[in-house]
């Protein structure tokens, strides 16, 4: 695991976005860990997101130019990562690979609105740009697909997506994960600042005092968990 992985993670649970315990997810299965993402609402908190992110985007490698964050958890992420990656990624690699744009986003409404300047989407036009989608965390993956399909519409390109973490889980009906499925469906990838593997990496590792959730975890992750 990175230092910024682990970082992550302990920020994570500073700020009780990764909580550990016992939580129904929509699949209905039990799970001993959660992401809320909500959580990180301060300035402070999302500075470090800020920063997580950027990394994980940069060492990518990948090449995009406009980020897309869904509604609603993906917005301050959106605006918060482009903020940060303005500030750390040199000037030289801005123009170079960047085109220089200043790392413009937009985002979607969840409500449709017809009056003052209408349409689904705010912030950067998507017409004809490259585009990563940034969210908090992948369950199902239908969040990921409707975000396609209207970025899609408006004629943007999906390049990948980022999320915070690969819960590593596979699907109702298959034995892949939502991660492995949206990579199949539409060609792209899906980054991640953690997997579930550096969760447990760093329980076993680290001298935290929900070292308790271990054997729950894995546990979950044998019974749901992709095979690696
Ligand atoms: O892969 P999925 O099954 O779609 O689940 C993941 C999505 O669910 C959550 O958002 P939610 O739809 O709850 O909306 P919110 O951001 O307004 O909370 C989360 O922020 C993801 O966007």
């Amino acid at each position: 695991m990175l230092e910024y992985q682990e970082n992550f993670i302990k920020v994570a649970i500073e700020n009780d976005v990764l909580k550990f315990g016992s939580f129904k997810l929509k699949s209905g299965r039990i799970s001993p860990f959660f992401l809320n993402a909500g959580n990180f609402n301060t300035g402070k908190a999302l500075l470090n997101v800020g920063e997580f992110y950027s990394e994980a985007i940069v060492r990518s490698g990948l090449d995009f130019d406009v980020l897309f964050g869904p509604a609603y958890k993906g917005i301050p992420l959106a605006a918060a990562v482009s903020s940060t990656l303005s500030r750390v990624v040199p000037i030289e690699l801005q123009k170079t690979k960047y085109n220089n744009a200043g790392f413009p986003f937009a985002f979607d409404r969840k409500e449709k609105k017809d009056h003052g300047e209408g349409g689904m989407i705010i912030g950067s036009s998507l017409q004809g740009k490259k585009v990563l989608i940034i969210d908090d965390v992948i369950t199902a993956g239908t969040a990921i697909r409707n975000s396609v399909d209207l970025i899609q519409k408006n004629g943007g390109i999906v390049v990948g997506v980022i999320v915070a973490i690969d819960r590593q889980e596979i699907g109702a009906d298959s034995d892949l994960s939502a991660v492995e499925e949206i990579k199949k469906e539409f060609g792209f990838n899906v980054y991640s600042i953690v997997q579930l593997d550096s969760v447990i990496e760093f329980l076993k590792t680290t001298e935290s005092e929900h070292k308790q959730f271990l054997p729950q975890i894995t546990d979950y992750r044998n019974k749901y968990g992709v095979k690696l």
